[in-house]
């Protein structure tokens, strides 16, 4: 992540902002908080705290009655709204699609507004929805003929299309099934190692916030901040009772999803490379031609399950737990044999993990 510094480019400053609507209902009381350059900062909170409030008086579709808001260092009460809002992406829950717009022109909506010729604009619309994961076969369609998932990344690359360098997002996730919402975030964070976008991001589940963001922001309501920190300070050290309610059960375990497994000893297995007739007498991992393990094989040659594999290294992709003792532990707990299988980036095999070891590096950590 690039160092950033308050004031400094693509930078999103909120100074004391408070909102008190019309009605007199206070949205905002006094925000101060600062979203770094090509990071995700996750605002998180319950119902009423003033997220989405805030959010919206990044582009203006909210203006404070108290405080303000810069970025890149400017006061956004300077600009000009159309112009303001041409450079900062929107994604909303729903997608908020335009229903009389095929996919592919609503994606090419931005870049149609910033002077691209129609061909132009389609042509990086195509460019951006491939970017997505998403077949070039649907650009064709029109919205209501996309599932959920599929129309809230139509959502996100109509926000990527203009090629903005902040990106406001607005629970965008929240109305998809829970499988379909983790490989949209996995999405997202594939999309910001490449991108590194200014990311404000919307939600009201702290695990999501937890997952995506580089800093959380738990707010109460009247939208102040109860504690601003990367994810694994929130749950290592919350602030006070109310985060540590709202951070939930088992922070303790979730916290070890943030701690590097890199001295973690890999144990030797027995392998196999076909089932083989005779039980093999102790559990063996089944390995295939490229030597990846496809099951255990139990003493009486019964084939089981392997349970979590545990991945010493992300690679290139994004994977849950890969390379933490979160992931080691889970493999070591899911796994019929007493023992997690461990695979390289590549998915080969590259040895077991005990549960015990996994305690062992724990109790070497630094008191906390
Ligand atoms: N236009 C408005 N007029 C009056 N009150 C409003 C208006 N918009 C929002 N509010 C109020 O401001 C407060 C903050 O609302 P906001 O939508 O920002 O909360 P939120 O944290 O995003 O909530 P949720 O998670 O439920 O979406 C709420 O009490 C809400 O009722």
């Amino acid at each position: 992540m690039p160092p950033a510094e308050p004031g400094g480019l693509h930078v999103i400053e909120f100074r004391d902002v408070g909102k008190r609507f019309a009605d007199g209902t206070v949205g905002l009381e006094s925000l101060s908080l600062t979203a770094r350059e090509g990071e995700i900062t996750a605002l998180v909170g319950p119902s009423g705290c003033g997220k989405t409030t805030s959010l919206r008086t990044v582009n203006r579709m909210v203006e404070p009655t108290s405080g303000s808001v810069h970025l890149d260092g400017r006061d956004v009460a300077d600009a000009d709204p159309a112009q303001l809002r041409l450079g900062i992406g929107y994604v909303i829950q729903q997608a908020g699609l335009f229903p009389h717009r095929r996919v592919i022109d609503n994606v090419a909506t931005v870049p149609v507004l910033q002077g691209l010729s129609r061909r132009e604009a389609r042509s990086r619309a195509a460019a951006v929805l491939e970017r997505v994961g998403l077949d070039g076969a649907l650009a064709q369609r029109w919205p209501a003929q996309l599932s959920g998932g599929q129309q809230q990344r139509v959502g996100v690359a109509r926000a990527l299309a203009g090629d903005a360098p902040v990106l406001l997002m607005d629970e965008p996730f929240s109305a998809v099934d829970p499988v379909v919402r983790v490989e949209l975030q996995d999405e997202l964070l594939r999309l910001q190692a490449e991108l590194g976008k200014t990311i404000l991001f919307v939600t009201h589940d702290i695990d999501e916030a937890i997952r995506l963001g580089d800093r959380v922001a738990v707010l109460r309501v009247g939208g102040r901040l109860a504690q601003f920190a990367p994810p694994a300070e929130l749950l290592a050290h919350p602030a006070d009772g109310f985060v540590t309610e709202f951070v939930g059960r088992d922070r303790g375990y979730r916290r070890l999803g943030f701690v590097e497994a890199g001295a973690l000893p890999l144990v030797d297995l027995p392998t196999r490379r076909d089932g083989g007739a005779d039980p093999p007498g102790e559990w063996t991992v089944l390995l295939d031609g490229a030597e990846r393990p496809v099951a255990w094989l139990a003493p009486d040659g019964g084939r089981h399950d392997l349970g979590s594999v545990y991945t010493t290294d992300a690679g290139d992709g994004v994977q849950e737990g890969a390379g933490t003792l979160r992931g080691a532990l889970d493999a070591a707990l899911s796994s019929p044999a007493r023992c997690g299988v461990a695979v390289d980036a590549e998915g080969r095999y590259r040895g077991g993990v005990a549960a015990d070891d996994v305690l062992a590096l724990l109790e070497r950590e630094p008191a906390r």
